[in-house]
């Protein structure tokens, strides 16, 4: 690149150099009692050495060389830089730093050119600031330098010199470490900043950070003094420091140098010595032409990547690429149009990086959407190519570099981002989808972030990973999804068994317009998996379909992605070729990963299985995959930023509640309908004979209400496997702590017995919980840092307590008295609550829930509209066909219900009822109100004689 510099300008820049580095000379024999220290010659002079004899030496070629390329006294760097910042033109300090350059060819040679060389107007120059580790004592034990070039945008230079008062040798013999070498591997970074400038979009995203360390860092003491020696050899070359000529200082012995350069408007030719192999280079390339004036061959730049990739292979030829902008770009094999680089050439670099002969090794990491770092052993040639480029085209112009190997990112990252690349902005707004085709009411019902998330949905066809927090409304943006391609349907649903019912119940309320028989809940092997146009099915069945999963289905939701985590399973076995052969594949989990990046890689691969095609290039990338005797581990993680941003970019939305929290309601409450299948033949046989003989009617008040209490018993025996299932299935996603209310002594006994066989950390708070006791476990769940489930009776601790640690409730049973429920739901929705609040209500069909649910609709409603409470509660929970059918019998019972639960009471009547709920609970569950022999019955004899009086009412 030209410095754009007159003759004069330069021999006054070099004039003025050369009276600092006197200066700097003088001051420095001053300050070591005459011991004078000329950079440039002694730096020569040092042996390789080894970093543990760095403490000895008077020059520390190490550290001499790792000078910013003003090398003057401190204070003289100090008013040079700051002039710099304040006064020179990116421009100026390019040429003083090429002047010195010339004179010197130490390591940082490179590195000061490279600051110098790009002019204020050049995009995406930059500048630098160099900056030395402090200990905590303050002591300076290295220098750091990041460079940073814009990336995908294209940025303005600004010249940031961050700390210009760094002396020139920081002092290894300060650092305290006897080994020199240990010291040097934590601590002594060099790097050089390149700041990006402030862009019209987001200027700390468009910058590109180069992280060079010392070779010691990465190739130890042998990497170390093999490093050292090559700087000896580059010092002894004093080339243009050009990264070019630094390379060439390497093999110089062994190989032809050469370098590219324009020739004319659109060709460029190759000046080297000879050497026969790139002559047979030379040959193939079609548009070559010989100048037999110069004696060079020279060729169209349409040729140039080809020729470079060409030339690259041949390690006996150093070719140093084209200069100027476009040039770099243009070297090994990328192409530019204008701006534009050519990401399949990107690509093929991505698959050829490997050299095995590289001294200096490192790897680009994606940092943000904008930016990426490149973290790299030191190497004087690297900052040669990074001084010089648009930093877009690193990688092109690192391959260049025999000696130099930088994993570049990842294919996924290149192609992910490729629009970007060749757009050279970012575009983050994701259009507005034509939603005109789905449903209004669910298109109405959309809170803007979910709205949000189908847009995404479908700017990527469908494909993605909905990994929304817990009770964002996943359920409703995938039905939206889908719905857009309902043309593509029918469609299927995979889903934790205990949640399927659910799902269909959700395809109604929200899609109106199905007809009732659309949705299909499969339950046993041997249901048809394509029966409806919405089929859906737990992931357990699903691996027991085998004959049926050769049908295909082009839109596919897959609930509780999660699950699918281990390619082992029969469950992801059976999963992933049907998503495989899906068009449309909607994954939703709140927890996608809950442990490891290797959680992700099914995931990934169901929605773009392009990716990663082999589960170790990922693992190597992301899971810090480590060999073993025994085999490779990819259970670490690594890159997880990186991971993130491409996950983001690519498949995935994620929000948290904390993002959109403005937008959600304080409590959010959702019906979720248990599956029937939980429930016993026996059982349900049970609840059917009760249903029967209360349709009939009763003789007696009394008799009516014994029996509602038997059916609301039989229903807490009933749904107990579900709500077991249920509970089981939220600690499986990763739900920390919630609470669970239940009415009777069968179910929380169930469910405390679950959890102390899962070994789940848990407090129980019910009427037989002291009152000094229910303090403290309120403490231990507050604050517990553990999984914990707070188990709680309905009627024993539906007040007073604070369990706002929690943001989810599930009510395992459902109470006549919506006061108890909303009461219980306050337990953690109260003050310290900082989140929305899921509420979770399971009810099951076929069971005293048919009658309760709506009932409790129904009094809220009321309550609701009499500014009573508040009336979102059927809003959200709603559901649009659980609600008694209009057939005789039911419409009896539900009378009932009504009229038992409803009708007023004074407080004695509403205590009773409560007691004689808790006193069925209590007996044994096979017969409600009667001991059964050999059980201890828990109900006192007077509170025994209060019930069977208020039966007697
Ligand atoms: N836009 C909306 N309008 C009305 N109700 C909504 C809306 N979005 C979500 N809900 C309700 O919020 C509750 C939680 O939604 P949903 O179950 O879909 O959340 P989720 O993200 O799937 O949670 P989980 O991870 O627990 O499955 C449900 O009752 C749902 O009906």
């Amino acid at each position: 690149m030209s410095s754009g510099l007159t003759e004069e300008q330069k021999r006054r820049i070099e004039e003025n150099r050369q009276k600092a580095l006197a200066r700097r000379a003088e001051r420095l024999a001053a300050h070591r009692g005459g011991q004078v220290e000329s950079t440039g010659p002694q730096v020569k002079e040092q042996s390789p050495g080894h970093w543990g004899d760095l403490k000895e030496k008077t020059n520390h070629p190490r550290f001499i060389s790792q000078q910013p390329r003003n090398p003057n006294s401190p204070v003289e760097q100090k008013s040079y830089l700051q002039k710099d910042y304040n006064h020179y033109t990116a421009n100026q300090q390019m040429v003083g730093s090429h002047g010195e350059q010339q004179k010197n060819c130490s390591e940082y040679s490179g590195q000061a050119s490279g600051i110098k060389q790009f002019p204020t107007t050049i995009p995406n120059s930059l500048s630098y600031s160099h900056k030395h580790y402090l200990d905590a004592a303050g002591q300076k034990h290295g220098q750091q330098a990041l460079i940073n070039l814009g990336t995908f945008q294209q940025p303005k230079c600004y010249p940031a010199f961050k700390n210009p008062t760094e002396p020139s040798h920081p002092r290894l013999i300060d650092n305290g470490c006897p080994d020199g070498s240990k010291d040097l591997q934590s601590q002594n970074k060099s790097a050089i900043k390149f700041v990006s400038p402030p862009s019209s979009a987001t200027p700390s995203d468009s910058e590109m950070l180069i992280n060079i360390s010392r070779p010691m860092e990465r190739e130890g003491g042998g990497g170390a003094s093999q490093a050292s020696g090559s700087m000896q050899k580059l010092t002894s070359s004093a080339g243009a420091g050009s990264a070019f000529e630094a390379a060439s200082c390497k093999r110089a012995n062994s190989v032809t140098k050469g370098k590219c350069v324009k020739y004319g408007e659109d060709r460029f030719q190759v000046e080297t010595g000879y050497n026969a192999e790139l002559i047979a280079v030379f040959k193939k390339i079609p548009s070559k032409s010989y100048d037999p004036t110069i004696k060079k061959w020279n060729f169209s730049l349409d040729d140039y990547s080809s020729f470079m990739e060409a030339a690259n292979q041949l390690p006996s030829v150093i070719l140093a690429p084209l200069e100027g902008e476009n040039a770099v770009g243009l070297a090994s094999g990328s192409r530019f149009v204008g701006n534009r680089v050519d990401v399949k050439s990107l690509l093929m670099m991505c698959k050829n990086w490997k050299k095995p002969s590289a001294l200096v090794k490192g790897k680009c990491v994606l940092i943000s959407r904008l930016r990426f770092e490149v973290d790299i052993g030191y190497s004087a040639e690297v900052i040669g190519v990074f001084k010089q480029m648009d930093s877009r085209n690193y990688v092109e112009a690192l391959q260049t570099l025999v000696s130099v190997e930088v994993e570049p990112l990842p294919e996924a990252v290149i192609q992910t981002f490729a629009a970007q690349i060749q757009r050279s902005t970012s575009q983050t707004d994701v259009p507005d989808a034509d939603l005109s085709v789905v449903d209004s009411k669910i298109v109405t019902s959309l809170m803007p972030f979910q709205r949000e998330g189908v847009n995404f949905a479908i700017l990527r066809n469908g494909r993605l990973l909905l990994a929304d927090d817990m009770g964002l409304g996943k359920t409703i943006q995938a039905i939206c999804i889908a719905a857009y391609y309902r043309k593509e349907w029918p469609l299927l649903v995979v889903t934790p068994s205990s949640v399927r019912f659910t799902w269909a119940e959700a395809f109604h309320r929200w899609l109106p317009s199905l007809s009732p028989g659309s949705t299909n809940v499969i339950v046993t092997g041997k249901d048809n998996l394509t029966a409806s146009l919405i089929n859906i099915i737990s992931f357990d069945l699903l691996s027991k379909m085998d004959k049926q999963l050769k049908c295909t289905f082009k839109v596919v939701i897959i609930d509780e992605s999660h699950f699918l985590k281990n390619i082992k399973t029969a469950r992801c076995r059976a999963a992933m070729p049907l998503l495989k052969a899906a068009r449309r594949v909607i994954l939703l989990s709140g927890t996608p990963a809950m442990s490891r990046p290797a959680e992700l890689y099914t995931q990934i691969m169901a929605v773009q299985p392009a990716f990663f095609s082999q589960f170790h290039s990922f693992g190597l990338r992301y899971c810090d995959a480590r060999k073993m005797p025994w085999g490779w581990d990819y259970s670490g993680s690594s890159n997880l930023n990186e991971l993130k941003i491409l996950l983001e970019e690519s498949i995935m939305i994620r929000r948290l509640k904390s993002d959109v929290l403005s937008q959600l309601p304080a409590k959010q409450r959702k019906m979720v309908v248990v599956a029937p299948e939980g429930i016993s033949a026996k059982t349900k046989a049970v609840l059917a004979a009760e249903a029967k003989k209360m349709a009939k009617g009763y003789e007696s008040k009394q008799q009516e209400k014994e029996a509602l209490l038997l059916f609301y018993n039989r229903t807490a025996e009933a749904k107990i496997h579900s709500v077991v299932e249920y509970i089981l299935e939220l600690l499986e996603s990763g739900n920390d702590k919630f609470l669970v209310f239940a009415h009777h002594k069968i179910m929380l006994d169930a469910i405390v017995a679950e959890l102390e066989k899962k070994h789940i950390e848990y407090i129980r708070i019910d009427g037989s919980t002291p009152s000094a006791e229910r303090q403290f476990l309120c403490q231990k769940f507050q604050f517990s840092e553990k999984q914990v489930v707070a188990v709680l009776s309905l009627t024993a601790a539906n007040m007073g307590l604070t369990l706002s640690a929690a943001d989810l409730v599930v009510f395992a049973e459902l109470f006549w008295n919506p006061g108890v429920l909303i009461q219980a739901e306050d337990r953690a929705h109260r003050i310290g609550q900082t989140s929305s609040v899921n509420i979770h209500y399971l009810v099951a069909k076929g069971t005293a829930d048919d009658y309760l649910w709506p009932m409790i609709q129904e009094k809220i409603k009321v309550l609701g509209e009499a500014g009573l409470s508040e009336t979102n509660f059927s809003k959200t929970a709603e559901s649009t066909n659980y609600c008694p059918k209009p057939d005789p019998k039911q419409k009896t019972i539900y009378d009932l219900f009504q009229r038992t639960f409803s009708e007023s009471r004074d407080d004695t009547d509403e205590l009773l009822l409560l007691e004689a709920a808790d006193a069925c609970c209590e007996f044994d569950s096979g017969s409600a109100l009667h001991d059964t022999e050999g059980e201890t019955c828990s109900v006192s004899p007077p509170k025994k004689r209060r019930i069977e009086d208020f039966f007697k009412v």
